[in-house]
C-alpha cells in the first residue's frame, strides 16, 4: 500500500504556483495605466500591468485592492474590477508557475502616483505590446487590446 505523501512532500514535487493579480486602469480617453519596474527589481526595467502577487487566503480582488493602494495610492472597489483574460507560464527558474489573472477597471479615486514604480505611462492598448515587457505581460496586452476593440467591455 502506498503511503500518503506528506504535505512538505507533496510541496517539495510540485511547487506552489505563484498567483498574480494585475488590473488595466482605463481612463475617459481609452488608455491604459502601465508601470516601468524599478531596475533593481526582478524584471527591472520592464513595464508591466499593475498589481501583485496574493497573499495567502486572499481573493484576486482583494489582492488587487491592496497592491493599487501600495503602488499606486489609489482607491479602487471590488465591484468595479471586470475579469479580462489571464496568462500562465513559469515563474523564475525555481520550477515554479505563474498564473496573472487580468482585470479591467474604469472607475477609482485618487490620482495615480509612482510609489513603487520607476515611472508611470498611459498607454494605447494597441501600443502596450511595443514596450519592454515580462513575458507573460505580451498575450495579456494582446488579448484586451482585442476585447476592447470588440467593445465586449
Ligand atoms: N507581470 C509579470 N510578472 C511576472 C512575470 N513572470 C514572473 O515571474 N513575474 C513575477 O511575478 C511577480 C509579480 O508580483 P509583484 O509585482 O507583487 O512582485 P514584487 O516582487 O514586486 O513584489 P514583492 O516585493 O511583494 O515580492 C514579480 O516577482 C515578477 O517578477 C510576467 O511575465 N509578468
Amino acid at each position: 500500500m502506498k503511503t500518503p505523501l506528506s504535505s512538505c512532500e507533496a510541496a517539495e514535487i510540485r511547487p506552489p504556483t505563484v498567483m498574480v493579480a494585475a488590473v488595466s486602469l482605463l481612463n475617459a480617453e481609452g488608455k491604459v495605466l502601465l508601470q516601468q519596474r524599478p531596475e533593481a527589481d526582478a524584471h527591472g526595467g520592464l513595464w508591466e500591468f499593475p498589481g501583485g502577487k496574493l497573499e495567502s487566503g486572499e481573493s484576486f480582488e482583494a489582492a488587487l485592492v491592496r497592491e493599487i493602494a501600495e503602488e499606486l495610492d489609489l482607491i479602487v472597489r471590488p465591484e468595479n474590477l471586470t475579469p479580462v483574460t489571464f496568462a500562465t507560464g513559469a515563474a523564475g527558474n525555481a520550477g515554479r508557475s505563474i498564473t496573472i489573472l487580468l482585470f479591467c477597471c474604469r472607475i477609482w479615486d485618487g490620482e495615480p502616483k509612482p510609489l513603487a514604480a520607476a515611472q508611470l505611462a498611459w498607454m494605447e492598448p494597441a501600443m502596450i505590446g511595443t514596450l519592454a515587457m515580462p513575458p507573460l505581460d505580451y498575450p495579456l496586452a494582446e488579448r484586451l487590446s482585442q476585447i476592447l476593440q470588440s467593445g465586449f467591455i
